[in-house]
């Protein structure tokens, strides 16, 4: 009895580690992945820049958190997923403002 306790405390020990492996190698794929997006959203801060055009764009901001529910037809998940991109959107917003603020120095 003492012993299967134990011995499936332990395996749920090594299932963590595990999970906790993959959870790691996933969070490099998804930085990977947001310095690109990053990248492309400076592209479009230095376009608007030249073009004196708002770095606020409402209606591409309801177009990308409506391609987020698309690809996602999970309601459980659906909402973190919503609020992990309006964060996005936001830090993304905030970093053209960042750059454009830097390159008027
Ligand atoms: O598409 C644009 O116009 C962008 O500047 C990119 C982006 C985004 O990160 O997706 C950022 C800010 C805008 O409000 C809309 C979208």
């Amino acid at each position: 009895m003492t012993n299967n306790i134990k011995s499936s405390t332990i395996s749920g020990h090594d299932e963590i580690q595990a999970a906790r492996r993959q959870i790691n190698q996933l969070d490099q794929s998804i930085i990977d992945l947001l310095k690109k997006r990053f990248e492309t959203s400076a592209r479009i801060g230095r376009i608007k820049e030249e073009s004196q055009l708002p770095v606020l764009d409402n209606d591409r901001e309801k177009q990308v958190l409506e391609q987020v529910a698309q690809h996602d037809s999970d309601a459980e998940t659906q909402k973190y997923l919503q609020n992990i991109f309006q964060a996005i959107l936001k830090n993304s917003r905030d970093y053209q403002h960042q750059l454009m603020q830097k390159e008027s120095k």
